[in-house]
């Protein structure tokens, strides 16, 4: 298996590298095919590298135009909860890049569907009208306990997995409720890239870079690249 480990000094590190090297894959991938399509995440770094993605000066040699961006998971809370992933991608990165509104494929809120199932059902709709996209980039936070998107260790959300996106009840994590990509749709993709820092991360860390299965965070890995960039306190237990 192809993962490798990228250790930074400390979690503006891991942001700052994580979104020049999306910037730089973008640029990449679009020197070679028409459309980018990138998933994004929620959590603390994750947002992060998206705000240093917007405040990069090398934003603005890319064609956003064709680029697309999709989550990996989504909290089945009403638009404009603090709490939703695409919100806080919207703050940090999303309103201050000129994406066209049909490239942004979020996923569906308690505002716009009665329950979580129809969300993944409209979600996974869109995937396949969107000719069930072959994802360039797949990033992903790590929470302390080594959940992946809504793939929560122990849980049914990660032990029965569904179809490509599929409802989360009873999540350990608040809000309770949630969409999540499958196991096996994460690793559709060509890069998954986990961004994590903090100590309270290390222990996870250390079980998922070795393999431990048991944990969602040791499944995600991309068809051409499997890349955790990390910071040192988070790296401690590797
Ligand atoms: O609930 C979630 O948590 C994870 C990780 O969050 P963090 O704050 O510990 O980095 C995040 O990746 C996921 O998308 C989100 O829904």
């Amino acid at each position: 298996m192809n993962r490798r480990v990228l250790v930074l000094p400390d979690r503006d590190a891991v942001a700052r590298t994580a979104a020049a090297r999306l910037l730089v894959t973008i640029q990449d991938t679009l020197s070679t095919q028409d459309e980018a399509h990138i998933i994004v995440t929620g959590g603390t770094v994750g947002i992060q590298s998206l705000a240093e993605v917007a405040a990069s000066p090398l934003s603005a040699d890319v064609d956003w135009t064709s680029v697309h961006i999709w989550w990996g998971d989504e909290r089945f809370v009403p638009t404009g909860d603090p709490d939703r992933n695409e919100g806080q991608a919207q703050e940090a990165m999303l309103g201050s890049l000129p994406l066209p509104e049909e490239n942004i494929h979020r996923m569906g809120s308690a505002s716009d569907f009665s329950t979580a199932e129809d969300a993944a059902e409209a979600y996974r709709a869109e995937m396949e009208a969107a000719g069930d996209p072959s994802w360039d980039v797949l990033m992903l936070g790590l929470g302390p306990d080594g959940h992946v998107a809504s793939l929560f260790p122990g849980h049914v959300s990660y032990t029965e997995g569904g179809p490509e996106a599929y409802a989360v009840h009873d999540s350990p994590k608040p809000p309770p409720t949630r969409v999540t990509l499958s196991r096996e749709t994460i690793q559709r993709a060509k890069r998954v890239w986990v961004v994590a820092s903090g100590a309270e991360k290390a222990q996870s860390v250390a079980a998922c870079v070795h393999g431990d299965e048991s944990l969602p965070g040791a499944v995600a890995r991309g068809t051409d690249e499997t890349l955790w960039m990390v910071d040192a306190a988070a790296a401690t237990g590797i």
